[in-house]
């Protein structure tokens, strides 16, 4: 790629993010150096499309000096930092950018790029200028704490930074709760503990009451963990401090026990820590269920929307019979239906094992049972309990006269596995986030979320992480590879998989398949 600021002339220039231009109220006055930031941007609701030569487009995330003129930039202060003296090439290029597509034709046009996370020559903040905090919000997930101390820990020994508040209580917390001041130290074995330090919560989010709060506090870098619900949150915050023409940078952690969070990011933390404790659900009910004759052991594991936790614990036990996710619909009775095969896989091996994802057959619950149409504060839709209601229908099934008595034993370890602290991997993913958000605040970027992208750290645009929501991708090999490997019914016509194929396709168009975790390759 020609560099973006050298190559001017192949940029279509529709800029009107700058034209938000109101003075900063907390701006920092003088500085050693000033700005040049050549704009070439594509304004589609708000955001910065550069395209570039064969197809090339950046879709890129704001920067303070789009609203806000003459900010002055100073050294990167870790150019004098020991531990990171010995780095070939430790500032990340200013035109660097990450691929979101990377299997490619000859002829196929580039695509889209993200502007590469990392550390900037040129950073927009003094140390002691820096005044940060940082809120978690909505559900639990393993390695909450982990980004929390990163961040600290990071602003810190990084960039010198001394303040930094943690906001309690999610949201709300900004308005209605106290705050507490972190430090290096008193952060230094959190990431041990499952939870967040900070608290949580689901609603509250009232946008001019958290941007009067930080106005007032003068904080001028906002670090917010939380799932998609929590990053539109962001975003809508992150509008208002660029309305208002505030010198506050905004960076979004994403957050999803269940990867459901964004189609760009190669997977999000603490889905590897939920998989792995999911592991010892599954060995219990495999234990349960091969004691006793006909033994049925259920598991029901998180994801709403999204199967990968059943999928990937699924594919990593080896011992489930069934799994059972939102994204496939699945039938009780008559031929190919999940009575006629748990009864086929108790005579074969006189046990099974089936995995529920909390979404899965919610049409079928709705069918037999009085709807609930009830929301959570955050207005998350509750579904009713897919792992009780299938335990009983199966039970009921076999109870009928002439049918093989059975013994299902129900699990249930949906808080088990997100209540903990993160594994070593998630622990050092969440590291290199925390990390990629420090940078990315103190080189003057906000309206913006850190995430791997096919293996490398990008910061992407808000609405790339609220538009749409992963799943599974049933005709995609992986799903392929679980039901070869559980030998399971599909539970599909033939029509409704040419169906998903054609969905698929819409959906896919020029995006990664979604069924990728951990940058890992599907093939
Ligand atoms: N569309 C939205 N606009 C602003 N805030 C939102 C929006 N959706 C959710 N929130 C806020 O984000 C926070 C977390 O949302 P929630 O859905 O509970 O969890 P998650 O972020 O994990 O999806 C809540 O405080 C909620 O009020
Ligand atoms: O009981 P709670 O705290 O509302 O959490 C339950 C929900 O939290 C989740 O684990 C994650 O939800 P979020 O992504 O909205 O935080 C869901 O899978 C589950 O339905
Ligand atoms: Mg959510």
């Amino acid at each position: 790629m020609g560099s973006i600021s050298n190559t001017p002339s192949i940029f279509d220039l529709r800029s009107s993010l700058s034209s938000v231009a109101a003075p900063p109220k907390n701006g920092n006055a003088g500085g050693v150096q000033r700005s040049e930031r050549p704009m070439a941007i594509d304004v589609k609701s708000n955001s910065k499309i550069v395209h570039g030569e064969a197809g090339y487009v950046l879709e890129d995330v704001p920067h303070l000096a789009d609203y806000i003129p003459d900010l002055p930039t100073y050294p990167n202060p870790l150019q004098d930092n020991p531990a990171y003296s010995v780095v070939k090439q430790y500032f990340v290029n200013t035109d660097d950018t990450v691929a979101q597509k990377i299997v490619v034709h000859k002829s196929s046009p580039r695509g889209t790029h993200f502007r590469r996370a990392g550390p900037r020559q040129k950073v927009y903040f003094e140390s002691d200028e820096v005044h940060a905090c940082i809120v978690t919000c909505g559900g639990l997930c393993p390695g909450l704490n982990t980004v929390i101390r990163e961040i600290v820990c990071g602003l810190a020994h990084m960039y010198g930074v001394t303040k930094i508040l943690g906001i309690e209580g999610g949201y709300r917390g900004f308005y209605a709760r106290n705050t507490v001041t972190l430090t290096p130290k008193s952060v230094n074995d959190i990431h041990k503990r499952g939870g967040t330090i900070l608290g949580t919560s689901r609603g509250g989010h009232d946008t001019s009451k958290i941007v009067d709060s930080i106005q007032d506090r003068g904080i001028n870098q906002v670090y917010i963990l939380g799932g998609d619900g929590t990053q539109k949150g962001a975003s809508v915050i992150f509008e208002e401090i660029q309305r208002r023409g505030l010198k506050v940078a905004v960076a979004g952690v994403p957050k999803a026990i269940d990867n459901d969070i964004c189609l760009v990011i190669d997977k999000s933390f603490g889905f590897d820590t939920a998989v792995e404790e999911a592991q010892r659900a599954i060995n219990a009910a495999h234990v349960e269920a091969g004691s006793v004759e006909n033994g049925i052991g259920m598991v029901k594991l998180m994801g709403r929307y999204s199967g990968f936790i059943a999928m990937y614990a699924t594919l990593a036990s080896r011992d489930v019979d069934c799994c059972l996710i939102p994204e496939s619909p699945f039938y009780l009775e008559g031929k190919g239906g999940l009575f006629e095969f748990v009864e086929k896989r108790l005579k074969e091996n006189g046990h099974m094992v089936i995995v529920v994802a909390e979404g899965a057959g919610q049409e079928l619950i709705a069918e037999s049972m009085r709807s609930m149409d009830h929301e959570d504060a955050s207005g998350n839709k509750l579904l009713l309990d897919v792992g009780l209601w299938l335990s009983q229908r199966i039970k009921d099934h076999f109870a009928c006269k002439g049918k093989m008595p059975i013994n299902l034993k129900y699990i249930d370890p949906t808080y088990m596995i997100r209540a903990i602290p993160a594994n070593a991997s998630d622990n050092v993913y969440c590291t290199l986030l925390a990390h990629s958000a420090i940078h990315g605040a103190m080189a003057g970027y906000t309206g913006f979320t850190v995430g791997p992208v096919n293996g490398r750290h990008a910061y992407i645009p808000f609405y790339r992480i609220t538009e749409t929501q992963n799943k599974v991708v049933i005709t995609d090999r992986m799903w392929a590879r679980l039901l070869s490997s559980t030998n399971q019914p599909s539970f599909l016509s033939l029509e409704d998989i040419e169906e998903a194929k054609k969905e698929d396709e819409l959906i896919d168009n020029g995006k990664p398949h979604s069924s990728s975790i951990g940058g890992e390759a599907i093939w």
